[in-house]
């Protein structure tokens, strides 16, 4: 029966500082460590195990991935890095403070931002220090301006056809470290979510969320590893 477990990054300092991220590079926080550390023992301990592992280019998602794997003495397993699993972006929000922002256009505004399926934030300015399209890490890659949910869930899906789901068809267990919204949409599609539900769905950081799939990669149980009894 082909495993996988996805794990949403432990706290990150922006996290922490409720600011709006999106593809902005932070590192975790004292507690996103921590978080990601407990994350692999918990697996760990409750007899886990992977073949390959997938994340994001982001050091949240990598570093939670590398915490987890260290506790459970996996860190030489193979590791595919791809910009398919960042966050979904941020746009012209990235940096700010959610709170701020509430006060300043109104929280039903700041909520159709963060929570609507298909409204993306407002562009990111082509002068913002927020700009990648230069990074290195992006070479080849049309960085985004802005990306609602589903801009997310059509670049996260077709990484899920590609290179993830062969993995899991050829038998390999499968963890994935990712974000809230790149989780959100391999969710969506793996538990057969609608687009008015999938809004509703909140990822916790560091909590290992296990797939049981048939071999057909349909979904026979799901559950979070710390909500099932040992
Ligand atoms: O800021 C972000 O990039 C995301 C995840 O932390 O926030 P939100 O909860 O608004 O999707």
């Amino acid at each position: 029966m082909p495993t996988l477990v996805l794990i949403r990054h432990g706290q990150s300092q922006w996290n922490l500082e409720n600011r709006f991220t999106g593809w902005w590079d932070v590192n975790l926080s004292d507690k996103g460590v921590e978080e990601a550390m407990a994350a692999g023992t918990l697996m760990r301990d409750r007899g886990l195990d992977f073949d390959v592992c997938f994340t994001s280019l982001l050091t949240r998602a990598i570093k939670t991935l590398d915490l987890a794997l260290e506790q459970m003495d996996r860190l030489w397993l193979p590791v595919h890095k791809d910009w398919h699993l960042n966050e979904r972006h941020y746009g012209g929000l990235t940096g700010f403070n959610k709170q701020e922002m509430r006060d300043k256009v109104g929280e039903e505004q700041v909520r159709i931002w963060r929570r609507s399926f298909d409204i993306p934030p407002p562009p990111l300015d082509a002068d913002s220090p927020y700009d990648l399209s230069g990074d290195r890490r992006y070479a080849g890659v049309t960085v985004p301006h802005s990306e609602s949910l589903k801009d997310t869930i059509e670049r996260v899906l077709p990484y899920w056809d590609a290179a993830i789901a062969p993995a899991l068809r050829s038998g390999q267990r499968v963890l994935i470290s990712a974000h809230g919204n790149s989780i959100r949409a391999l969710v969506k599609h793996l538990s057969g979510i609608d687009d008015d539900d999938i809004v509703g769905v909140e990822i916790p950081t560091g909590q290992p969320l296990v797939y049981e799939l048939d071999d057909a990669l349909a979904t026979r149980d799901s559950y979070y590893l710390s909500e099932r009894a040992a």
